[in-house]
């Protein structure tokens, strides 16, 4: 079996490793020898997803979304046909914004590709920490970094998860969702990368594209996540420490 993935724009959108998720989706089929091929999409290429199982598409700054996101529009309709016909599309934070319909910076108005309806305005102050959310995509916690200024509100779609009481922000720090999820893809506020700490996030994204390819009959052995599984759950134990020590440090104050 073969999976093609498109990796949009690397060299723009790519804050806090998020390349490191291309990595961990190519590690996780070759050991299960699931070939992978990886191409990347850059300014000014003529894209075509025809043959694409899998579109990648990460974080970046402001500055460097204002200069995908012409890019972006001129694939607006490829985009919008991927995913109505259930194509897997992973994005993250920056790569996340642009898919909705547009980004309010201050005065300026940041036209996304509306392939979900969703909105993101610049709030006052960033959203920064760590962050672990409950999805019905995986049984374990999803765990990851977040670092945005803007605040994303969801229209007609339900999000990727909730964000538990051990912390985090999510989509806009008020309603307690974290990212989207609509057909075949997921949108994320979590970086860290995602995938290696969430080895269950992308085998699901693995097997939603190979069952779109080969059916519901292929063979996806287990891996052993010995390690990984340690990794998400480091980062849950570091969470709860701290809403431990935030608790301590109010109980404190208030004796
Ligand atoms: N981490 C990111 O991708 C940042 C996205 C966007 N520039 C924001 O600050 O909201």
């Amino acid at each position: 079996m073969e999976l093609c993935i498109a990796h949009l724009f690397p060299e723009l959108l790519n804050l806090y490793g998020d390349g490191g998720n291309i990595i961990c989706m190519q590690k996780r089929c070759e050991w299960r020898d699931i070939s992978v091929q990886v191409n990347p999409v850059h300014c000014g290429d003529k894209v075509d997803f025809t043959h694409t199982d899998i579109i990648f598409v990460g974080g970046g700054t402001d500055r460097e979304q204002k200069i995908v996101c012409g890019e972006l529009l001129a694939a607006k309709q490829q985009l919008r046909d991927y995913v109505e016909a259930g194509g897997v599309l992973l994005a993250v934070c920056g790569g996340y914004q642009l898919l909705g319909h547009n980004y309010l910076l201050g005065n300026e108005l940041v036209e996304g590709v509306g392939v979900i309806d969703l909105k993101t305005e610049r709030g006052e102050g960033r959203l920064i920490g760590n962050v672990m959310i409950e999805s019905a995509i995986c049984e374990m916690p999803i765990v990851g970094y977040e670092n945005h200024g803007g605040r994303t509100y969801l229209g007609d779609c339900e999000p990727l998860g909730k964000v538990t009481s051990a912390g985090g922000y999510g989509n806009n720090g008020q309603d307690g969702y974290e990212g989207v999820h609509y057909k075949n893809v997921i949108g994320t506020y979590l970086h860290g990368p995602l995938l290696p700490k969430n080895p269950q996030v992308c085998d699901y994204l693995l097997k939603t594209a190979l069952s779109r390819r080969y059916g519901s009959d292929f063979a996806f052995p287990e891996l052993d996540d010995t390690v990984e599984n340690e990794a998400n759950l480091y980062m849950q134990e570091r969470l709860r420490d701290n809403v431990v020590n935030k608790m301590q440090v109010s109980a404190r104050g208030k004796s």
